[in-house]
């Protein structure tokens, strides 16, 4: 295991997924360092969304290894530095939430499970919420049921819930499908500012848009391995290095 201190956000060696018996990820070598702004790019169901949840545990590893910030996902307990946004807002369990209580719930890792919150958490709380809400221009939506709102309007909520963390790490999974040109652009803009002090982020990807030019890195996989990598400045791609596909 590596010194937590020095540890990067994330790293997997040979992780290797199966679903129903079959191979999703073929076993993945990564690395992802402080500061970098990586696109996970490949074709439908080569096993992007898999990567990332792999990535925060969210799906078990059939061989191989994955740590974040040097710990494995089971003994991590930094969350409220890692924002997650999935590719869809997960089903309400009947309860009906509004955009502001989903956009709330992001910052549920930062609370103390002790201690009430003072006052001046609760002022911090309140003011992250809303800055993670004008991010993503949905102020006035706040009190709107959050499953009435269209397909873009939920991936936006779901944005600023991640937003509203201020996490060290953004991990998103399709952040801008479906989304408008004009919040395309917002996010950009918002993610731009966010990296230029230094946080991290991992994107999933199938049109990069006005995030092409944050990214530091991207790696492309194909049925669960990958099958390039390329640097921001690199004159040309690198062939995936690591097990032929
Ligand atoms: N819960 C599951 N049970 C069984 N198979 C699954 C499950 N989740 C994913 N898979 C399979 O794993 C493969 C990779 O899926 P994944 O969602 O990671 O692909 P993807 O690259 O993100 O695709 P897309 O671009 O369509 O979102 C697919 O063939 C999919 O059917």
């Amino acid at each position: 295991m590596t010194d937590p201190r020095h540890a990067p956000p994330f790293e997997m060696t040979g992780a290797l997924v199966r679903r129903d018996g079959r191979e999703v990820l073929g076993g993945i070598d990564l690395r992802v360092d402080a500061g970098d702004v990586l696109a996970v790019l490949g074709p439908n169901g080569s096993g992007k969304s898999t990567l990332v949840k792999a990535l925060l545990g969210l799906v078990p590893l059939a061989a191989g290894r994955t740590e974040i910030y040097g710990e494995p996902p089971a003994r991590f307990r930094g969350w409220q530095r890692i924002g997650y946004v999935p590719q869809r807002l997960p089903a309400g369990g009947g309860v009906p939430a509004t955009v502001r209580e989903v956009v709330a719930s992001g910052r549920v890792a930062r609370r103390s499970r002790w201690l009430p919150a003072l006052l001046g958490d609760r002022a911090a709380e309140r003011d992250a919420v809303d800055r993670a809400l004008k991010a993503v221009d949905l102020a006035d939506r706040a009190r709107d049921s959050a499953h009435l709102l269209s397909g873009g309007e939920q991936r936006r909520v779901l944005i600023a819930r991640a937003l509203a963390g201020e996490p060290d790490v953004f991990v998103m999974d399709e952040p801008t499908a479906g989304v408008d040109t004009r919040n395309q652009a917002a996010l950009a803009s918002a993610l731009h500012e966010l990296t230029r002090g230094g946080r991290t982020v991992v994107l999933v990807a199938h049109e990069l848009g006005p995030m092409e030019p944050l990214l530091t890195r991207t790696i492309e996989l194909g049925q669960g391995r990958v099958v390039r990598e390329t640097r921001a400045g690199d004159a040309h791609e690198t062939p995936a290095t690591g097990r032929p596909a």
